[in-house]
Parts: structure tokens; C-alpha cells; sequence
């Protein structure tokens, strides 16, 4: 092979390699060349970078942004002669789109532009340093910068991150896990995202309360008690010579209840509404809200969750800061009862958080069904005389067994095996 894929390939070429199963080996090796040539990868041969023809279809220019993605002024819900509308355009943006962005959230300037200067100094630093707060799972280290070799490896993303937990306290990494430059990185972090997680709070509250009526104070309170897992991921997205054949982030959800991002001006994010794709454009001084698959579940469907991805482009790296709310690891993921009737059966099957997330997290690695397609209850079979599934039916803080129609007590594995839930 005596050139790199980045001038090699043409139209026609990509077309071959398309109606070929993009993904098989010959490709892969041009590709990886390629990449190598580029970047410290020293791997093997591994496909899953290649974007597969059937998503490079739905692929849309990272400029290329849509005007109709809500951007709300939520200083109105401070405003008692605003605030009714602002709710009403939080609570339509979220049902709509399951995105929108906020400005005049109250987070001064001052403080997104420490947090994304800190950012940029960090993934400018070299290589070699960087990796000394590398994550290293065989070794304990589960919070700190992620390589594009390990990302590589699992998500196929053209993409660096580095992430930490910032609650509950208990997860907090340890001070040698942070890197030691640029100064001041981990302070930028957690004084954006201290400040943000309660306007993140408060939208949350808003979207509950809209959605179970009376008890969405008391349910966000129950969510957010303290032991609620809150995350920092910065990434980094490299300009990329052949940015058609990979993606920054692959299409996903997050497993989140509720999710902010905060990106430079370069664009990439894009949102998937009733099958198209959409850019969300850069929009000074605004935070990105997105919903998680935790709401989707908490509201039986009510709110959903929105699909994302972050596609690259040959002329500008790109940066993002993304901080969510998550349950505890032990809540109990279910529809909230307050929704549920004879008329309205859950659609999933509860579990704990921590089982819900690594369920979410292996679908990005294994590209196989998110949490939200393996918790769905299927087919509530009615034609089986068996009642579906009803909350009252479910024990308190032990959701594994379910009542039948015959006025037996079944476990969780016995309920799917008995064909009540397609499992
Ligand atoms: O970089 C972005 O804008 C999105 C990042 C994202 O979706 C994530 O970290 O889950
Ligand atoms: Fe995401």
C-alpha cells in the first residue's frame, strides 16, 4: 500500500468499500495505516473505527446547525411575571426535542471561560504527560485522562477525554488522579460544575413536576439527597483527514437523568428528532441541556431521551465540557408510580442504577441494544390472562417480584421465563 487512505481514496472508491461490508480487514488496514501514521496508535488491525456505511449515509456537515433547537433566556424562572412561559418553553423544548440549550443561566462568563481555557491547556499539553494520569482499569485508576488508543480499542471514537466523578464524596479520586497542570485545572472544573448542578437541579425539578403534577419537588429531593453521581468528561476531537469515515462519538444516549454540555465554536454535536440529524450550534455563553435515559424511565416515556453524536471535520479540533446528574448507584430505576394505572402499565422493568449504567456502557462497546431497549417491557401479553406489570405489585426497595394473574409471586427470572416479559 504506498499511499495513506487520506488522499488515496476517491468517490468511487468509497462506494466499493461501502457495497464491500465496510469493516472487513482490507479495509480496516488502510484506515489503521492511515491513523497510525498519525497518531501514537501501535495496535492491531480493529474496524470498529470506520463509521458503517449505513450511518455515513446520515452524515451532515459539522457547520451545518438548525435553527429550530429551542435556546430558552431561563433567567425568567427567577422572574415571577416570566416565569409560567419559561417553564412552559422548558417543558415543550425538552418533550419536542429532548434538547435545548439555556443562556442567562446565572454561571458568570468568567467562570465557562476558565473552565474551557483549563480544558484546552490540558489536551495541549504532550502526550507523554497526559498519560500519566491515564485511566488504567487493571490498576485501579477509574477516573483521569482516556487515550485515543483506549477509546480506540472500545468505542471507535475520534476522540480524547478525561473524566472524573465529582459525587458522592466517597467516589472522589484521590488529588493524584487530577493532573498537575495546568494549574488551577481541577478548581476550573469544580467551580463550573458545583454551579451548574443546581441549575441543572432546578430544570430537573421543573421537568418532574410537569410530568407527575404534584410530587416533583419530593421525587428530585429523593434524586438528588446527596449520594447522586455527578460526572465531569472533558473531550477533545482532532481534526481528522478523512472525517467521513469515523465519528467523534458514536450515537448514543446517556445514562443520565439529565445532561450538560458546554462546546467551543468549532460544531459537531448533532442530535437525532424523528429520524433526521441535526447540528445544535454554537451559541455563546450557552449550556446544552440534553435528557438522559434515567428520565425516560422515571417518566414512563412521557420525556425521552435524546440521541446524540459528535461528528469531526479536516479544519478545526473541537472541544467540549460534558457534566451529568445521575441517580445514586443503588436507586432503583422504575417508571415513578405516580404514572402509572391500570391504564398506563410501566414500560421497563426497574433495576439498580449501577446494573442500568454498565448495561448502557457495554451497548456503546458491544453496539448492541442501550439499557432503555433491555429494561423496555416488550410485550405486556394481555392475551396470555396474565396482569402486566402494575407498581403496587412491586415490593418496596426489593423490585423482584411481580404478582400474576394466577395470584403467584415470581421472581424477576421467573416472570421473563414465564413469558409474561419478552426479556
Ligand atoms: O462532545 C460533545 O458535545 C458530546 C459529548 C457526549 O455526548 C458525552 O460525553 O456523552
Ligand atoms: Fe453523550
Amino acid at each position: 500500500m504506498a499511499h495513506p487512505i487520506w488522499v488515496a481514496v476517491t468517490g468511487d472508491e468509497m462506494r466499493a468499500m461501502d457495497s464491500s461490508a465496510v469493516g472487513n480487514e482490507a479495509d480496516a488496514r488502510l484506515l489503521i495505516e492511515a491513523v497510525k501514521s498519525k497518531s501514537a496508535i501501535q495496535s492491531a488491525l480493529d474496524s470498529r473505527l470506520l463509521v458503517p456505511s449505513s450511518e455515513r449515509l446520515t452524515l451532515i456537515p459539522h457547520k451545518e446547525f438548525c435553527n429550530d433547537i429551542p435556546v430558552i433566556d431561563i433567567s425568567g424562572l427567577l422572574d415571577d411575571g416570566r416565569r409560567g412561559e419559561t417553564i412552559a418553553a422548558v417543558v415543550n423544548a425538552a418533550a419536542n426535542w429532548g434538547i435545548f440549550q439555556v443562556v442567562n443561566h446565572g454561571i458568570p462568563d468568567l467562570v465557562l471561560e476558565n473552565l474551557m481555557t483549563v480544558v484546552k491547556d490540558f489536551f495541549s499539553m504532550p502526550e507523554e504527560e497526559k498519560q500519566l494520569i491515564a485511566k488504567d482499569h487493571e490498576n485501579g485508576r477509574l477516573q483521569g485522562y482516556v487515550p485515543f488508543s483506549q477509546l480506540f480499542q472500545k468505542q471507535a471514537a475520534w476522540s480524547n477525554q478525561i473524566e472524573y466523578i465529582l459525587q458522592p464524596h466517597h467516589l472522589v479520586g484521590p488529588e493524584d488522579t487530577w493532573p498537575a497542570r495546568p494549574a488551577g485545572f481541577r478548581q476550573a472544573i469544580e467551580e463550573y460544575c458545583n454551579e451548574f448542578h443546581s441549575v441543572l437541579a432546578k430544570i430537573l425539578e421543573l421537568l418532574l413536576s410537569s410530568c407527575l403534577k404534584t410530587s416533583g419537588t419530593r421525587k428530585s429531593s429523593e434524586l438528588l439527597d446527596g449520594n447522586q453521581l455527578q460526572v465531569f468528561r472533558a473531550s477533545y476531537y482532532d481534526t481528522c483527514p478523512q472525517p467521513e469515515m469515523v465519528m467523534g462519538l458514536r450515537s448514543h444516549v446517556d445514562s443520565s437523568l439529565i445532561t450538560a454540555i458546554v462546546q467551543d465554536d468549532t460544531g459537531g454535536l448533532q442530535v437525532e428528532k424523528d429520524g433526521q440529524w441535526y447540528g445544535v450550534a454554537p451559541t455563546p455563553g450557552a449550556v446544552v441541556i440534553l435528557l438522559g435515559s434515567v428520565l425516560q424511565v422515571l417518566t414512563n416515556d412521557m420525556l425521552k431521551a435524546v440521541e446524540h453524536r459528535v461528528v469531526v471535520n479536516g479544519e478545526s479540533r473541537r472541544m467540549s465540557v460534558t457534566t451529568g446528574i445521575n441517580p445514586s448507584s443503588n436507586t432503583i430505576v422504575a417508571p415513578a408510580q405516580e404514572l402509572i394505572d391500570e391504564l398506563h402499565p410501566p414500560h421497563y422493568l426497574p433495576c439498580e442504577y449501577k446494573e442500568f449504567r454498565i448495561t448502557n456502557f457495554e451497548a456503546g462497546v458491544l453496539n448492541s441494544l442501550d439499557a432503555l431497549d433491555q429494561y423496555r417491557i416488550k410485550d405486556q401479553v394481555p392475551s396470555l390472562h396474565h396482569r402486566t406489570l402494575f407498581p403496587e405489585d412491586i415490593e418496596e426497595h426489593n423490585p423482584t417480584f411481580y404478582h400474576v394473574g394466577d395470584g403467584r409471586l415470581l421472581d424477576l427470572q421467573s416472570f421473563i421465563r414465564e413469558g409474561i416479559v419478552a426479556s
